[in-house]
This record gives structure tokens, sequence and C-alpha cells, in this order.
């Protein structure tokens, strides 16, 4: 069954978005197996990426299992010049795929253009990108997986550089469907084994570059004919082209030796890579790489230092407005400040600040009103807890006491009560239980009551403080070391900021570049995040003496923690971070790219300088091999009778097989041919597959 299409509706509706995450932009193009949209990942960043529907209608369970864990095995593959497989799902009758966006498109494009505007490819740029594909297709061959239709339209461009687009795919649906019994693909890039049906191996993966090489240099087809069936005959039976004489002869052989028909004689793309012409052109890439590396290395330093200046200048504008606020703080004796008119720089013969300058100064007053607030409320109540243990201390030295010494006797419930101070403690606490065990007591010291009541609740309140991370004295200690509720159990500003002032450059670029220490909220912490580590240290707002201890206060302190967060996320700096981020993706991307590709050719170097490998070739029959073909035989024949019709067919059988292989067609064209055919079937074009039928019986004749 042949995949059916995706319904209009379904390409044209606007605003899907798939598996909960992937916002379909725009259709990008319809192929043989689905269409392709360009989609945003709302879960990454709103990356762009590009989804691919391929009906896959009745599918049977076990064959969306098989599906699901070859899309699973392929997306843990990476190689700089294959399309990166993200994700795959099923959504109804669509089994979708998720890969990486080629923003330059497909080569089949890019050679339409080249052919437009009357321009050839240079050796050079022929070489580069032939190699970055042999270096693909070796890393892919390494890990047993076949591409089986390489062309133009799977070859995308990204950053300028090759990356092979659905390798392994054909796997994933020739296994759910039986698509692989009546799919007719374009056959100017396969090879002869795969056309004769004698099965498919690396070596034909081989064969597919280097027409796509031929193409490259020459910008048609490397074999060509009048209709398929004619450029099917040539490529099982004639001779490679040459190349037009402007490439050298190096690369001339290299051509050929990819085009050679017997597979076992074909090299396969590891021993294509280490051919003398290709492992100097590996030596002279690495280097242009090297030199394209260190520019964009220097690019990278300019803007983090352009970044690091701005955040400097930002700094001391800042203590500049602090001194100033200081300075008007000593001449006034008050902390108070009127803006828009109250006070004016000038007049008092201080520098003028702007509207939004004193806005901030004002801020910045108010917070430090409120902290100074706190700090002497925080003082208080330092001084009434002190009190206050000092008397639990005592009344629990004298409930230890025995009796008749004027103790409480048993002296259990306080002994209790303080050793489950310790929150870590797994056994559950029930202040009530205590206290009313202590309450229901005799005694009268109503003042330790009162106490041991306080105790209870302000323990309570203690624990509503305490986090994951530790107890209640911890927290506090950590608090009054800078750390933030929110960030607990991730990297403490304190010590952020300590590497941001040592090392401003190295934490940006670790960083920024997704570099994998996240605070609690699953947010990059950016350089702006370090700057407002920077002023919460620098600025008048400590919190030294700790959290308030009662939860009013707390909570006020909290809130203050977040209006000053807030304070800063507002201000313009705030798309600095963002511009910032979303360069540091491109950029991480681009350079990562580079450095794998350059690992990959410095490995193919060093492979080149030792001794020839045996590459293991087992041939795959599955959809390619002998038997394969005789259902395929069996399939097309049906799907063709179902197209034309049994009496259309058979006339159409007939007549085709006269005309490619008796002695009249011989001599007529392709136009007399298809102009013959209009006799028995409405639309000629029908017949591609009688043609295919027909090639696929000869080649079954001449095989038995
Ligand atoms: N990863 C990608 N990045 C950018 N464009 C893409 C990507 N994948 C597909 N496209 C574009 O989407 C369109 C449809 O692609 P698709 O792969 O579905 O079919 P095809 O390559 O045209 O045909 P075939 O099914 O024979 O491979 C094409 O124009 C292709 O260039």
């Amino acid at each position: 069954m042949a995949p059916s299409r995706p319904t209009k509706d379904r390409e044209t509706k606007e605003a899907r978005v798939l598996a909960n995450r992937y916002e379909v932009i725009k259709k990008l193009g319809s192929g043989n197996f689905g269409t392709a949209f360009l989609c945003k990942d709302r879960k990454c960043n709103n990356e762009f990426k590009v989804l691919k529907e391929i009906s896959v209608g009745d599918l049977q369970p076990d064959e969306t299992v098989d599906a699901m864990h070859e899309a699973r095995l392929l997306s843990k593959l990476n190689h700089p010049g294959i399309v990166k497989f993200h994700d795959s799902f099923i959504d109804g009758e669509f089994f979708c795929i998720v890969t990486e966006y080629c923003e330059g498109g497909d080569l089949d494009h890019r050679i339409t253009d080249f052919k437009k505007s009357g321009k050839s490819i240079d050796e050079k740029t022929v070489l580069s990108w032939t190699i970055q594909l042999l270096l693909a297709v070796q890393y892919m061959h390494s890990r047993r997986v076949l591409h089986r239709d390489l062309k133009t339209r799977n070859i995308f461009i990204r950053n300028n550089r090759m990356k092979i687009g659905d390798f392994g795919i054909s796997r994933i649906l020739m296994g759910t469907t039986d698509m692989a019994s009546t799919f007719t693909g374009t056959p100017y890039y396969m090879s002869p084994e795969v056309l004769k049906h004698e099965g498919y191996n690396s070596k034909s993966d081989v064969w597919s570059i280097g027409c796509i090489m031929y193409e490259l240099c020459t910008l048609e087809h490397a074999f060509m004919g009048q209709g398929l069936m004619a450029v099917m005959y040539k490529i099982v039976e004639k001779d490679a082209p040459e190349l037009p004489s402007k490439y050298s002869k190096n690369l001339n052989e290299v051509f050929k030796t990819m085009l050679i028909k017997e597979p076992e004689k074909r090299p396969s793309a590891t021993e294509v890579l280490k051919l003398p012409y290709i492992v100097q052109s590996l030596a002279k890439m690495k280097d242009v790489i090297a030199e394209g590396k260190q520019s964009i290395n220097e690019d990278e330093a300019n803007r983090e230092a352009t970044e690091l200046a701005k955040l400097l200048r930002e700094k001391s504008h800042l203590d500049d407005l602090r001194s100033t606020y200081e300075t008007v703080e000593d001449m006034e004796g008050s902390n108070t400040l009127t803006v828009g008119g109250g006070w004016d720089g000038e007049a008092s013969g201080k520098k003028k600040l702007t509207a939004r300058e004193r806005l901030r100064v004002k801020k910045m007053q108010e917070a430090d009103k409120r902290a100074r607030d706190l700090k002497q409320a925080a003082k208080v109540q330092l001084v009434e807890n002190t009190e206050r243990r000092e008397k639990l201390k005592m009344s629990y030295e004298k409930s230890t006491m025995p009796a008749w010494k004027g103790g409480y006797g048993e002296g259990t419930i306080l002994k209790e009560a303080i050793t489950v101070r310790d929150p870590r403690k797994e056994k559950p606490y029930k202040p009530k239980d205590y206290l009313e065990g202590y309450l229901s007591s005799d005694e009268e010291d109503e003042e330790v009551k009162t106490m041991m009541h306080q105790t209870v609740i302000r323990r309570n309140s203690e624990r509503t403080l305490t986090s994951s991370s530790g107890t209640p004295d911890r927290m506090t200690q950590s608090l009054s070391q800078g750390v933030t509720p929110r960030t607990l159990t991730g990297h403490t500003p304190n010590t952020l900021s300590m590497t941001v002032r040592q090392h401003p450059h190295q934490l940006h670029s670790t960083l920024g570049a997704g570099g994998g220490m996240r605070n609690l909220d699953e947010r990059p912490i950016t350089p702006m995040k370090d700057l407002m580590v920077y002023h919460r240290e620098n600025s008048s707002l400590d919190f030294k003496d700790g959290v308030p201890d009662t939860p009013d206060l707390a909570n006020t302190f909290y809130e203050q923690y977040e209006d000053f967060e807030n304070d800063e996320e507002d201000s313009d700096n705030a798309d600095i971070v963002v511009g910032a981020e979303a360069d540091d993706d491109e950029n991480t991307l681009v350079k990562d790219d580079q450095d794998a590709l350059m690992d990959y050719l410095a490995m193919a170097l060093e492979k080149s300088s030792g001794e020839s490998t045996v590459v293991s070739d087992d041939t795959v029959l599955g959809p390619f091999g002998p038997h394969a073909r005789d259902t395929k035989i069996r399939n097309i024949r049906g799907e063709c009778i179902k197209i034309l019709g049994e009496a259309d067919f058979q006339k159409a059988y007939k007549y085709l097989r006269e005309a490619r292989s008796g002695k009249e067609g011989k001599d007529k064209s392709e136009k007399e041919i298809m102009d013959g055919l209009r006799k028995f079937v409405k639309n000629p074009s029908d017949c591609f597959m009688v043609d295919q039928l027909l090639f696929l019986e000869d080649q079954a004749k001449m095989a038995s």
C-alpha cells in the first residue's frame, strides 16, 4: 500500500501544535514519503525544526513499535554531516519525524540556482562537499546504517556545510509498510545492483555519492536517457561518463572509482577517503576550517568583551548613582527624596540626574529603608530569642531536677521538645502532644508554659521555611550568605559572582553556551544574573544578619528579594541577555559543528596513514533482494491493473514490451513511444510503473 498524502485540511490548518510542543509554521514541501513542515519547538527555546508527517494508515501495533525503535536508535547518532534526528511520534494515522532544520535548503535547489545563473562549481568546492558527504556516510556505515536513497534532494545545507538528511529513514518506512514492494523512487542515483535487485549494501551509497559528485561538476545527472527506463538500462550497462576537462584528472579518477559497476570492486567510503588526492584535500580542508574557527573565536571574544564592557559600564553607573545618593543623604541628613521637583541636583550644585536615574535612586532608597527596618526588627528579634533561649535553658535544667530539689520531676516534656528541634529526624513532629502533656500537668509556672507555647509555634513556622536542602538554621545561614530560597539546591550566587569576577569570560562561555549549570528554575544562568548578584552584594541591601526569624518578617524579606530581581528583569538590560543567549545558541552550534568536522577530518587523515582496513560489507537483501524482486513484480503488476484497468494494462504492457526490446521499438524516440501509448491509455505517464515492471522482469530473467 502506497502511503497516502496528508489531507489538504491538515496541511493548511494554521497554528497546529503537535505532541504538545511542535508549532507548525509553514509547509516546506511534499516528497515520496510525506510532507515536511517548518515548526518551532516550544520546549526547546522555540528552535526551528522540521517535522515530517508520513501517512502510515492502518499500521500494525508491532510495526509501530519497530518504527519507534528504529527512530530511537537514529536519534542517538550525531555527526556534523548528518541532519540531526530529534524525535518521532505517532499522531493519529501519521508517523511524525522531527529533525534539524537546514536554512540553506537542499542541494537540488542549490544546483538549480547554479544552472540558472550559468555558473559552475569549482573543483575545490566540489572536493570539499564530496569529502563532507563521504565523512558522513563513513560515520553512518560504521554504525551499520545505510541510506538507500541518497540524492541531491536529500542533502541539505546549513551554515554552508553539507548535511545528509533522511539517513536510515528508509529502514523505518520500508519496515513499517509494504511500501518497499511498489516504491519507485528516482533511479538517477541508484546503483546497478539495486536496479537489478541484487541487494543493497554500503557500496550502493558510495555509488550514489559518485552520481552526486558528477552532478556537482556538470549540473546534470550522470546517467541520462529518454525516459526512466532508458536511464535504468544505462546505469546497468553503460560505462560512467568522464568529468568535464576543466576538472583535474585526479578528481576524475576519484569519481570513476565510485562508479565501478561491481559493488565488490567499488571502494567503501573509508577507502575513498584514503585515495591520495582526497588525503591531500583533507589536510587542506582541515587548515581552512582551523582558520575559520579562529576567526569565529575572535568574533566571539570581541562579542564577549563588548558585553563585559557593557556590564562594567552598568556597574560603575550604579556606583555613581549610589555615591550621588549618599552625598545627598549626607547633605540633607535624611534619606527621603522627592522625585519630580523636590530635589534638583543642579540647584544643590550636584550632578543633574535624568528622570530614569532619579527613579532608580528612589527605588534604591526605598529598598534601603526597608532593609534597615528589617535589620532593626531582626535585631530586636535576636535579643528576644536569646532571652527566651536562656529562660528555656533554665527551665529545662529545673525540669530535670528531682521534684524534691525544686524541679518538675520527669523532665521528659522539654527534653523531647528540644530533641525534635532537628527537623531532619524522620519522626513526625507533634508539638501539640508535648504541649498538652505539659499543660495538663499541675505546674503553675505560667511564664514557662507561655514560653513553651511560643517555642512550639515558632518551631512550626520554622518548619514551613525549611527546604529540602537543610535545616532552618542552615537555611538561615545560607540566606545570610546571599543564597535565595529558589537557588538553595543550585549554584549559590556568592560563588557564582566570585567566579564571574575572576573568570567572566570563562563563565560566560560555559553558561551562555547552555553549559549545564542551571538554577532551580532550569533557566540558564546569564551574565545579567551575575551582575544582579554583584549588585546585591555591593548594594546597601545586605542581609548579613540573616533572614528574620518570624514568618511575617521573613515574607517581607523574600518579597523584597523578588522586587529586586523583578526590577532588574524589567530593566532595558534584560534584552541584552535575550539577544546574547540567542546568539550563543547559534554560534555554539556553528562552533560545535566546526569542531566535530575538524575531529572527523583529523580521524580520516590518521586512518589514511594506517593499514587499509577491510570494511565489512554485509549486503542487505530485504526490500532490495531477489526474493523481494519477485514480490515487487507481483505487486507492481497489481498496482498497474488497479490504475489502468485489466484491459488497458494488457495492451500497454504488450506495446511497451515491443517498444523497449523489440526490433521496431529500438529506433523510436521516447516521444514517439509515448504518443503511441496514448492509443491505449489516457495518460501515458501512468505507464511509468509498466516500464518498471518490464525492467524488473528482464532482470529476473537474466538472473535465472
Ligand atoms: N531538514 C530540512 N531542512 C530544510 N528543508 C527541508 C528539510 N527536510 C526537508 N526539507 C524541505 O522540505 C521539502 C520536502 O522534503 P521531503 O524530504 O519530504 O521530500 P523530498 O526530499 O522533496 O522528496 P523525497 O521524498 O523523494 O525525499 C523539500 O523542499 C525539502 O528541501
